[in-house]
């Protein structure tokens, strides 16, 4: 084996299991180790890169709008990876961070057929939110297959279950996982040296079965062409684009930017009220003169939701930019409703706040 194969890991898990935070934790404490970066972003906004440490710099790369497993051809993430793995970037691991809707195998896939003589698979990392394990797996049973192929799941969110109930998740993962290591965490605060610091790489490529690896539910013909791999704002059905058990077939996502600030009254009515299927929310909110200092990022995860406060940079675009991503949601209607909620009011309706401020996290809780 040559030694100088870059490992590449694929870090997977369901919406919003924690997979942005897991590798801003890896990008933080890598120490000297200098990681190269891809995040696959669902939605055409790429609110994943945009919220991934050090940003776009030339070591962390965007693929936006649409799921990687169903890159028509792979020449796209090859490019990436080229990028990535010259010898002058000095990278020692490339992460990909799939989308919340990935089809973890194909990705394996696209890597192990790539012709990149400097890159090696690295294993997958499958992030599970503990919060969301029963409910999620209830929904999608092809949770289950993704877990069998996985060498590291970290059960995440740890501090939102008790003892009990995370102990009941590491079971079940435990009992669904072949040879992987199992560990849980918070805020995807692992061990570094758990990623980094792999085994060799011919023992990992075992775990995926032979099956796994033939059966072959890509499109092989002259393109997807359905919505949910790279449009947003569209219904499609899984039989129209042969990615039956592709867990993206059944999402929808919708991305709103807007100049003008949202109310945050009529934002907090329209999330206060979503609807079941409306699973996932992130981005970033200009509120205008009702906080005219910060921005907030937003992230909701089934019935959880969050506001992150963070000053506006010096310069930056004053800009509303949310992806949502959910199932069976008329998306067109909830269009209308985001649309509703600009308000150009010159006043600060800092009362109106209150409603925000009820999701804002205590700052010591993710340090
Ligand atoms: N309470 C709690 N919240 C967490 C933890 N890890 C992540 N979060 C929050 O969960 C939300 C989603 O986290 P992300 O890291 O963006 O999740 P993701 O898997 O990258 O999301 P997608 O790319 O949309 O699938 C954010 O609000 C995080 O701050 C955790 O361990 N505990």
């Amino acid at each position: 084996m040559n030694k100088q194969q870059i490992p590449v890991v694929v870090l997977a898990g369901f919406l919003g299991s924690g997979k942005t935070t897991l590798l801003n934790h890896l990008l933080h404490r890598s120490g000297g180790t200098r990681i190269g970066a891809i995040v696959n972003d669902f939605g055409s906004i790429e609110i994943d890169a945009m919220s991934v440490a050090g940003q776009l710099g030339d070591s962390t790369v965007s693929l936006g709008n649409g799921c990687l497993c169903c890159a028509v051809d792979a020449s796209e993430l090859d490019e990436y990876l080229d990028r990535l793995a010259r010898p002058a970037a000095g990278i020692d691991v490339i992460v990909i961070e799939a989308s919340g809707l990935a089809e973890p195998q194909e990705l394996v896939k696209m890597l192990l057929a790539s012709e990149n003589p400097h890159i090696v698979y690295g294993g997958i990392v499958e992030v599970v939110d503990a919060a969301e394990f029963d409910a999620t797996r209830e929904r999608h049973p092809e949770v289950d297959r993704h877990l069998g192929i996985a060498d590291l799941v970290v059960v995440n969110k740890a501090d939102r279950v008790s003892d009990e109930e995370r102990e009941g998740v590491l079971g079940v993962v435990g009992g669904l996982t072949d040879r992987a290591a199992v560990v849980s965490a918070s805020y995807g605060r692992v061990d570094v040296e758990m990623l980094l610091d792999r085994k060799p790489v011919g023992e990992r490529i075992g775990q995926l079965s032979f099956e796994d690896l033939r059966e072959d539910t890509r499109d092989e013909g002259d393109g997807c062409g359905h919505d949910g791999c790279g449009h947003d704002g569209n219904a499609h059905s899984a039989s129209d684009c042969g990615h039956e058990g592709h867990l993206h077939t059944a999402y929808e996502s919708l991305s709103f930017v807007s100049e003008v600030p949202l109310g945050p009254r009529p934002l907090m009515a329209l999330l206060d009220s979503r609807p079941e299927g409306l699973y996932r929310i992130k981005g970033y909110v200009d509120f205008g003169p009702a906080d005219p200092r910060n921005r907030y990022e937003v992230h909701a995860v089934g019935r959880f939701l969050r506001f992150y406060p963070e000053p506006w940079g010096p310069g930056e675009a004053r800009l509303t930019q949310l992806v949502l991503i959910g199932s069976g949601v008329d998306v067109p209607a909830l269009e209308k409703e985001l649309e509703a909620c600009r308000e150009d009011a010159p006043h600060a309706d800092e009362q109106g706040m209150w409603g925000v401020l009820r999701y804002v996290q205590e700052p010591d809780a993710e340090s």
